[in-house]
């Protein structure tokens, strides 16, 4: 079934003048321009008209010839094709903002947005798709309006219509429901401190808290709408009722520990205030916004809003340096009140830094009990390992606050992510690229890990061109394949290698057609005409033998492999290589300390050099990681405590580092 778009609001109504006076079976500029938007094409043949507006073919053209002689249609003959029509203020309107509305899907399709309708719909709607042609699409998920920053409904209403030009009856009906449904529980603490779920209804009490938690979670019941919960499962609960559909409102007085005076010593952004409000206002939540928008910077002004004292936990022991000097510099604490804790020192002081891997240790978890922590931050908080998550989880009474670079993921990790940390609170990302805050990047290097050992160890003992082949091989980018097209789930992708080898078992790993030479010619165009057509997202293509095909383009490319040993190398060849599918967002897949990684490095300063935007990311080993010697750590830990349970675990003794006694 066809999503109908609403009327489109048309800001300057230029398709609403003139009209009104028009005889009732004559066909009116605005509905043509209604046809067209139906269609998703400002050109139309009068077959198009006729049959989105359900009238006759003859009547149509006759009409449109009479549009044409007012001078407010254009017609255009292509000698093989029918005669096309388009408006003749066509040009005039392609500056103009329009806004249409598919309220079954929850779309919302906008062309050319000025900053103030982008602003509001980031507050109830998720952008999709920004790529200029096609304008913006939105769309509303629940989570959308479960987070929306608004104190009522009818606050959340007016941002709506102020989006979208008008109001949108059905769009809504259905916002309503999802406020409604977020505003149904909430967590209070009791004046003797104690914590309590409220519903709002004894129905909703019955229905669902009391069918979905048992005596685990709550002790007994209060009244009819309130249950007087367990001390520590206060998570669990926002997890299973935010699974049953209804988003738990955390109201708690949340504990600040020890305060600590904090001054910023930097003014924040307008962006970057609007999230630390957010935040204060929540008392927890995740800055979600791309690399460089200054997300640790705004992290400063939520530890100085906090005014406490603070843990942040972060991947890697180099991030967790770059904070403390970050810290220093940006506010008034000074090196004695920065503590950094992890395999290289152990220090714990109003502000401590600790990495993932130390904090998801038994023995280490003094770091979390030796404070009344008033802040924790989780940064990269899409990574946030389980057992971290498993451990933290009575940090509910705090204050919380996670940093993300990634658009957060679909899947359970959003559930683990909003009910450890908190609503994500967001800018428009293509706004800060507009405002020239952050630099949208055409081609982003990732030196990926290697993926298994096996691999690894065949790389160090061949040679010459085999090191190349084995390097552009690597099985981990098959990881980093499905985390990056997960991190776009809405984008046409094409995949390069330029081994078969690696060609076919990417595809069987994907699941996705692989497009080699070895490839029929009508199969190919067949692949390529359904990759145009939308019909397929997702295509392997090798490029051997293959320099000169017509490639369908594609919002996503990723060069698995095609950095450098072959005897075409060269600078034109890096080009080509790197820049696969004009237009499309493009990172390049590099082996972490192999050729490929010279060659990527080298390629990248003279990209640079020609003006391109080039990022490099580093993927840590698993995601989760730190190293190969914390890696050791937590194995020698993990053992340690199967071998003995958890009541000798203060013996376990460290043989890699000696342990440093926290400094208190
Ligand atoms: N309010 C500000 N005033 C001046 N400079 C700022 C401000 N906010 C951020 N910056 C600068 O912008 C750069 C990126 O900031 P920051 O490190 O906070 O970004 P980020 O989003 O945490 O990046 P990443 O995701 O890469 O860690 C830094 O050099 C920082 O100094």
């Amino acid at each position: 079934m066809t999503d109908e778009p609403s009327v489109p609001s048309d800001r300057d109504d230029s398709d609403g003048d003139g009209d009104d006076d028009a005889d009732a079976d004559e066909l009116t500029l605005a509905q043509f321009h209604e046809a067209s938007q139906r269609e998703g094409r400002p050109v139309l043949t009068a077959g198009a008209v006729a049959r989105t507006l359900e009238r006759s073919h003859d009547e149509v053209s006759e009409q449109l010839d009479h549009l044409a002689e007012r001078g407010d249609l254009e017609r255009l003959s292509v000698s093989t094709d029918p005669v096309v029509w388009y408006p003749s203020e066509l040009e005039d309107l392609t500056d103009k903002e329009r806004v249409v509305v598919f309220p079954k899907r929850r779309e919302i399709v906008v062309d050319r947005p000025d900053q103030f309708t982008r602003a509001q719909l980031a507050q109830f709607a998720h952008l999709e798709d920004g790529n200029g042609e096609q304008g913006y699409r939105y769309v509303v998920r629940p989570e959308d309006i479960w987070q929306a920053p608004h104190d009522s409904f009818e606050e959340l209403a007016r941002t709506m219509r102020q989006a979208l030009g008008q109001r949108n009856e059905q769009l809504e009906e259905w916002v309503r429901s999802q406020w409604d449904r977020a505003h149904q529980f909430r967590l209070t603490t009791h004046e003797d401190g104690y914590t309590v779920l409220e519903a709002k209804s004894p129905e909703v009490m019955g229905n669902v808290a009391r069918q979905k938690l048992d005596e685990e979670h709550v002790h007994a019941p209060i009244s009819e709408t309130e249950d007087w919960v367990r001390e520590g499962a206060e998570a669990a609960i926002k997890r299973i009722l935010y699974e049953a559909g209804y988003p738990v409102q955390d109201h708690r007085d949340l504990e600040s520990g020890e305060e600590l005076e904090i001054d910023l010593e930097v003014s924040l952004r307008e962006y970057q205030q609007t999230w630390v409000d957010r935040f204060a206002e929540a008392g927890e939540g995740v800055f979600v916004g791309p690399p460089g928008s200054g997300k640790t910077v705004a992290a400063m002004g939520a530890m100085a809003h906090v005014g406490g004292e603070t843990l942040v936990l972060v991947p890697s022991r180099d991030l967790a340096r770059q904070w403390a000097d970050t810290i220093q510099e940006y506010t008034s604490l000074g090196p004695h009140q920065i503590g950094q804790y992890h395999g290289g020192q152990k220090n714990v002081r109003p502000v401590t830094i600790a990495t993932y891997q130390i904090a998801g240790m038994d023995r280490h978890r003094s770091l979390f009990d030796d404070r009344e922590w008033g802040l924790v931050v989780f940064d990269e908080c899409q990574h946030v390992p389980s057992d971290v998550y498993r451990r933290s989880t009575h940090l509910q009474s705090r204050h919380r606050l996670g940093l993300s670079a990634s658009p957060i993921r679909e899947d359970d990790r959003q559930k683990e992510i909003f009910t450890l940390v908190g609503p994500p609170i967001g800018t428009d990302w293509q706004a800060l690229f507009d405002a020239g805050f952050v630099a949208e990047p055409e081609l982003e290097i990732r030196y990926v890990p290697w993926g298994d050992d096996e691999q690894r160890n065949a790389y160090v003992s061949a040679e010459g061109r085999e090191k190349y082949r084995i390097a552009a091989e690597n099985r981990g980018k098959i990881d980093e394949i499905r985390y990056l097209l997960s991190a776009h789930p809405n984008s046409k992708a094409l995949i390069f290698v330029d081994y078969l080898e690696q060609g076919r078992e990417l595809a069987a790993a994907l699941e996705a057609p692989f497009v080699s030479g070895e490839t029929r010619h009508h199969e190919r165009r067949r692949l390529f005409d359904e990759f145009r057509r939308n019909e397929r997202d997702l295509l392997v293509i090798s490029r051997v033998g293959d320099e000169g095909i017509d490639l369908p383009t594609a919002d996503l490319a990723i060069v698995a492999s095609g950095l450098g040993g072959s005897r075409r190398q060269g600078t034109q060849r890096a080009g080509r290589t790197m820049r696969p599918a004009g237009g499309a967002l493009v990172y390049v897949l590099a082996t972490r300390g192999t050729r490929e990684e010279d060659f990527a490095r080298r390629q990248l300063q003279h990209l640079g050099r020609k003006g391109m935007t080039v990022r490099e990311q580093t993927v840590e080993p698993e995601r989760e990681r730190e190293d190969d010697e914390a890696a050791d750590e937590q194995a020698d830990a993990e053992a340690a405590e199967r071998d003995s349970g958890d009541a000798a675990e203060g013996d376990v003794v460290d043989e890699s580092e000696p342990e440093t006694e926290p400094d208190r």
